[in-house]
């Protein structure tokens, strides 16, 4: 699948196309909900990352990869920061913020336009000196009249040295070509760290595990048991065939029947609608079968956490 700009968009008009190219790592940073993730889809074209009205969906470090003309930006996908709980999976997530942000070139922190929280000041105080930070304040279409937003610009202007400030809509598609611009700008010249046509750096099987988690947290909304996650336990592809059995992993028996739904109808549905957005992203049929499995206390137990893959 290719992830190439649409031809009025370009990176960085000092270059000939296809000549050095500016390359590097971006990680996008900011409270949840503030729309990281969409923002990531919107600007590689093709769902790897997944969304929700709730908080807390992302959980892995993803990489996105948008190849250019003249420029290669690796994407990682950070979870949003966590005050509400404080248990383990809280603290490795945390952890892993802060761990992401030692390797990069450039840091995205995305906040509402027209919200900037006290949560928002607080990830500012994790940002690392010496890496440009750009800040970028999504959902611009939500303000109006869009002067609301010169204040917010100077009080930002006044609390970190931002390299620069880019409002912008993810979900409208609003300023995304200005904001690749100003990414490249900061990302040093050098080798393609990956394939021109790589969508992103996680296999298959972590895809369909991101897939049924979507649905998961869209069908259930507020309902969602804390604690639960997904995991891919078998994964075989027959010619074009894919077939995929996933668990749905809960924390206490009492939990099942809020997936399962009335008479299974909502374990149903998550297992129909993920097939679909799978088949369409591999162009091929998939078998998917999903499973209810309880495994008690794993949010608290580190180890669970790094056999899942939450490092
Ligand atoms: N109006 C509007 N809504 C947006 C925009 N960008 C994202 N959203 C919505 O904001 C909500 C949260 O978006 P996500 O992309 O899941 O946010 P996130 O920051 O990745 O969230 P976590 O995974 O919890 O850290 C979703 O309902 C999005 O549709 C935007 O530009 N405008």
């Amino acid at each position: 699948m290719s992830n190439s700009l649409p031809a009025d968009v370009t990176v960085s008009n000092e270059m000939p196309a296809h000549g050095p190219r500016r390359v590097g790592y971006v990680a996008i940073v900011g409270r949840p909900n503030v729309g990281k993730s969409t923002l990531l889809n919107a600007m590689i074209g093709a769902k790897v990352s997944i969304t929700s009205r709730k908080a807390q969906t992302t959980r892995h470090r993803i990489h996105g990869v948008l190849t250019t003309a003249s420029a290669q930006f690796v994407f990682v996908d950070t979870p949003g920061f966590q005050t509400k709980y404080g248990g383990t999976l809280n603290r490795v997530m945390n952890r892993v913020v802060t761990q992401t942000l030692s390797d990069i070139d450039v840091v995205l922190l995305v906040c509402e336009a027209g919200r900037v929280t006290p949560a928002d000041r607080e990830v500012l105080k994790l940002l690392p000196q010496q890496i440009p930070v750009l800040l970028v304040l999504n959902k611009v279409d939500l303000v109006e009249p869009k002067e609301k937003l010169l204040p917010l610009l100077a009080e930002m202007q006044q609390l970190y040295p931002f390299a620069a400030i880019i409002p912008v809509s993810a979900h409208k598609g609003l300023q995304l070509d200005h904001l690749q611009n100003e990414i490249a700008m900061h990302l040093p010249w050098g080798e393609l760290l990956f394939a021109e046509d790589d969508l992103t750096d996680r296999n298959e099987r972590f895809i369909a595990a991101e897939f049924v988690r979507e649905k998961l947290f869209r069908l259930l909304g507020e309902e969602l048991p804390y604690g639960c996650t997904v995991v891919v336990e078998k994964y075989e592809l027959e010619g074009q065939l894919r077939r995929i059995y996933c668990a749905i992993l809960i924390d206490k028996d009492a939990h099942k029947p809020i997936i399962l739904g009335r008479q299974g109808e909502r374990i149903k549905r998550i297992g129909m609608e993920a097939r679909q957005d799978l088949e369409r992203l591999f162009s091929g049929s998939v078998y998917l079968e999903i499973f209810v499995k309880t495994r008690s206390g794993w949010a608290d137990s580190e180890a669970s956490l790094r056999q899942l893959g939450y490092e």
